[in-house]
């Protein structure tokens, strides 16, 4: 029994082996132990067999995890679209790169920069299922770059006829990644246009008359985690002002874990033209940390449901500089009177009678002056959730996911009484 113990800790050695190797998706590794019968060899000669049985239940998160995470030698399931042939009947050639082929250099070096980027119209897009859901969205290939053959083959064959396929060395890929577990398969696209693009059905039925605004937010991770708590809310735009970091940023594209193709992403907006794209009687309520100070005080004013902000100022910089002389001309107490005055509220209070887009400031300066202009002329507030005093301000991130959910949570309240209602 003590060799039997003893033996079955050096056991666990290949068992654990097969876990870990699987360990992104749970599910595999049931599949896999049920599929291979473990034999295992103790030292003192004993030989245990162990019939495939149903296994472990997989853990949560890990039956959960993201196909995004795919390890290259899983096999993904691709929907094919109504393909008129085999690849072999395709006539599809592809080539392959021989040393000192530059294609894949040259094409990295302009879809990595942004100005590049926009000139060109191009975008890279990296990974099995990100260029699968690219293609399912209607985005349009230019090349191909792959490690094996079978990557492409999952393709649906109809949307490769004109695009340029070249086989590289898995090394190469690996060279120019940006993703933790290179997938080897890259793909340049045409840069998507929202206007042309399908989104998934699942997304469309599920949208909300929400909208996510970012002011000036620079940093690639905060923005792809916006972008995929955006799709996840179920919002329906998310509106980029000028000066926010590229949506197709690489960094930006392997944060949101394919978002870009489930809801419509509008960049480069300047704050003259963002209205356009906003629906009907939108009100724009802007996230607001209200300041370092004084985080919020007790109001007596019952409309103000209980929150003031009295730093509401400060942080508009450069605006008062600029104004800063101006105001010294000025009356006492006259002087920022052309700042927008905007409620403040708690965010967990009713916020989404209306079509409600929220604004979320970027990370250095926060809120610009013209978002609070455009909250102030659509009759908006300034949303504020509470802190713990001395503490700041939350990322932008966490910021927009708070409020996104809160927003879905207020509509799907006010769904079920409507349905109650009328039953
Ligand atoms: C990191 S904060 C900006 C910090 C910046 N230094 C400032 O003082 O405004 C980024 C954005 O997240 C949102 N945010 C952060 N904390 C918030 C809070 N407690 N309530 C509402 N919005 C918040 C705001 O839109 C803010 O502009």
């Amino acid at each position: 029994m003590a060799a039997l113990v003893k033996g079955w800790r050096w056991a666990t050695r290949p068992l654990l082996w097969v876990v870990q190797t699987w360990d992104l998706d749970g599910r595999r590794w049931v599949r896999a132990l049920r599929r291979s019968p473990v034999r295992v060899v103790f030292p003192s000669g004993q030989v245990v067999e162990r019939k495939p049985g149903p296994g472990k239940q997989p853990q949560r998160a890990a039956a959960e995890a993201s196909p995004y995470e795919q390890r290259p030698n899983q096999p993904l399931q691709v929907s094919r679209s109504q393909t008129p042939c085999t690849w072999e009947e395709s006539g599809l050639r592809y080539d392959k790169a021989l040393p000192g082929d530059r294609r894949l250099s040259s094409v990295m070096t302009i879809v990595k920069s942004r100005p590049f980027r926009e000139k060109q119209g191009k975008i890279l897009l990296e990974g099995r299922r990100l260029i699968a859901d690219a293609l399912k969205a209607g985005a349009v290939p230019k090349v191909f770059f792959f490690s094996r053959l079978e990557y492409i083959k999952e393709l649906p064959i109809d949307k490769l006829k004109g695009v340029s396929l070249i086989k590289v060395k898995f090394e190469d890929i690996k060279d120019w990644s940006d993703l933790v577990t290179p997938q080897g398969i890259m793909g340049i696209f045409a840069k998507p246009d929202h206007v042309k693009m399908t989104y998934p059905e699942t997304q469309l039925r599920h949208l909300l008359p929400l909208l996510l605004i970012c002011d000036n937010l620079r940093d690639p991770g905060n923005l792809g985690t916006i972008l995929r708590s955006a799709a996840g809310a179920g919002c329906s735009k998310v509106l980029l002002t000028k000066g926010c970091v590229d949506a197709w940023e690489p960094k930006v594209l392997r944060a949101a874990m394919g978002a870009h193709f489930q809801v419509p992403i509008i960049n480069n907006l300047d704050w003259e033209t963002l209205p356009n794209y906003l629906p009907t009687n939108t009100r724009v309520y802007v996230a607001d940390n209200c300041g370092l100070h004084a985080q919020a005080q007790m109001s007596n004013k019952a409309s103000d449901h209980g929150w003031v902000c009295e730093r509401r100022l400060s942080r508009l910089h450069k605006y008062e500089e600029e104004v800063e002389e101006e105001e010294d001309d000025l009356e006492p107490g006259a002087g920022k009177a052309w700042l927008p005055e905007l409620e403040v509220q708690s965010y967990d209070l009713d916020w989404t009678e209306a079509p409600a887009a929220v604004v979320i400031g970027g990370e250095t300066h926060g809120l610009s002056l013209e978002s609070l202009q455009l909250a102030e002329s659509t009759r908006g507030k300034r949303l504020l959730i509470p802190v713990v005093p001395g503490v700041d301000s939350l990322n932008s991130a966490m910021a927009a996911s708070i409020l996104l959910f809160e927003g879905k949570r207020q509509l799907r309240v006010k769904a079920e009484h409507s349905s109650r209602d009328r039953s």
